[in-house]
C-alpha cells in the first residue's frame, strides 16, 4: 500500500502502478499512477482517441498493458472480475430486442453475468430491488428496446451495480441523455459510492454534469496526464502546460467550458519530457 489510501489506514480499492499502453509506435500514456480508495470519485477527462477507454479496458483485464501494473483491492484483475462493475460506452439496443428490462439487469447478477442465466433462489428480489434503486420499476416488464436513452441507461447501471462492485467503471454513460436524465443518472451512481462505498471511474467529456461530485480528474492527453483535484486540474495555465499549446478554461453560470484543446494525435512527442505541475499537484500527479 501507498500514497493517500494507505495514509488514510484504508486498502485502495484500484491501484494502477507505472502503467504504459502502446498502440503500433504511439503511445497512449505512460507510466500512468493512479491509487482510488473505496468512495472516491475520479473523473476521466481527454479528448477523443487519448485513450480513456482503453484505460477502462485495462482494468477491466480486456487489454495488456505495455508496462506497469493494475490491481483492485490488492490483487490482480481478472476477465469477468466480480469485484468491477462496468457501464460501457451507450449504444441504443435495436427495436426488436426480445429482453425485457428486468432481464437485463438480471444478466449483471451473480452467476448469470458472462455465461447463460442460471437463476438463483433471491435473484428476482434482487432484481426488483435493482429496478426500484434505478427508478425503472414501472418499466421493468417492458421490451428493451421500446425503452428510451435515459431508460435503457438506468438499467445498464442496474445491471452494473448487481453483484454491488466495489470498483464502477462508467464510460461516458451521460452521452446522449437530457440534463433530467444525467441528473438522475448521476444521482443513482452517486449513492452508490455513498451509502457502499463504491469507488467510481467516470470517463466524461464533459465534466459539468458531475462536476459537484467529483474527488479528483484524471485527464489525459497527448500521452501524458494529470491527477488532482477540480480546482487544480481546470485552470488555463495548468492545462496549457499538459496540451503544450494555449488552452482555455472559461467559467460561466456556474459551467466550466474548456476551448482550444487540440486533437488526441496531433501534438507532443511521446519521448518528450513532461511539463512540472504545479504546486497544488495531489500526490502522484503529473503532467
Ligand atoms: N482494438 C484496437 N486496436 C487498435 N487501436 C485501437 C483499438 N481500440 C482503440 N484503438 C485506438 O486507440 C486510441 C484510443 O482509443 P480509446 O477508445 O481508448 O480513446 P478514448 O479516449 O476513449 O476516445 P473517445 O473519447 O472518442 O471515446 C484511438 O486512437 C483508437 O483508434
Amino acid at each position: 500500500m501507498s500514497g493517500a489510501a494507505a495514509a488514510a489506514g484504508v486498502q485502495p480499492v484500484l491501484t494502477i502502478d507505472g502503467a504504459s499502453l502502446t498502440r503500433g509506435r504511439r503511445e497512449l500514456w505512460s507510466r500512468l499512477d493512479l491509487e482510488m480508495r473505496p468512495g472516491e470519485f475520479v473523473a476521466v477527462l481527454g479528448p477523443s482517441g487519448s485513450g480513456k477507454t482503453t484505460l477502462l479496458r485495462s482494468i477491466l483485464g480486456l487489454q495488456r498493458l505495455s508496462a506497469g501494473g493494475i490491481r483492485v483491492a490488492g490483487t490482480s484483475v481478472r476477465r469477468g472480475d466480480p469485484r468491477i462493475g462496468y457501464i460501457p460506452q451507450q449504444r441504443p439496443l435495436p427495436p426488436d430486442t426480445s429482453l425485457r428490462a428486468r432481464d437485463l439487469v438480471a444478466l449483471g447478477v451473480h452467476g448469470t453475468r458472462f455465461g447463460l442465466p442460471i437463476p438463483r433462489r433471491g435473484d428476482r428480489a434482487r432484481v426488483d430491488a435493482l429496478l426500484e434503486g434505478v427508478g425503472a420499476a414501472h418499466y421493468g416488464d417492458r421490451p428493451v428496446g421500446l425503452l428510451s436513452g435515459g431508460e435503457q441507461q438506468r438499467l445498464r447501471v442496474g445491471q452494473a451495480l448487481a453483484d454491488r462492485p466495489a470498483l464502477l467503471l462508467c464510460d461516458e454513460p451521460l452521452s446522449n441523455l437530457d440534463l433530467a436524465n444525467q441528473r438522475a443518472v448521476t444521482d443513482i451512481i452517486d449513492r452508490e459510492r455513498r451509502e457502499h462505498g463504491t469507488a467510481v471511474l467516470f470517463v466524461t467529456h464533459d465534466i459539468n454534469p458531475i462536476l459537484d461530485r467529483v474527488d479528483r480528474i484524471l485527464y489525459i492527453a497527448g500521452g501524458r496526464f494529470l491527477l488532482g483535484t477540480p480546482e487544480e486540474v481546470l485552470q488555463t495555465h495548468v492545462l496549457s502546460r499538459l496540451y503544450g499549446t494555449p488552452v482555455f478554461v472559461f467559467r460561466a453560470g456556474g459551467r466550466l467550458v474548456v476551448v482550444g484543446v487540440p486533437d488526441a494525435e496531433t501534438h507532443h512527442e511521446t519521448d518528450e519530457e513532461p511539463p512540472a505541475m504545479g504546486p497544488s499537484a495531489a500526490p502522484g500527479g503529473r503532467a
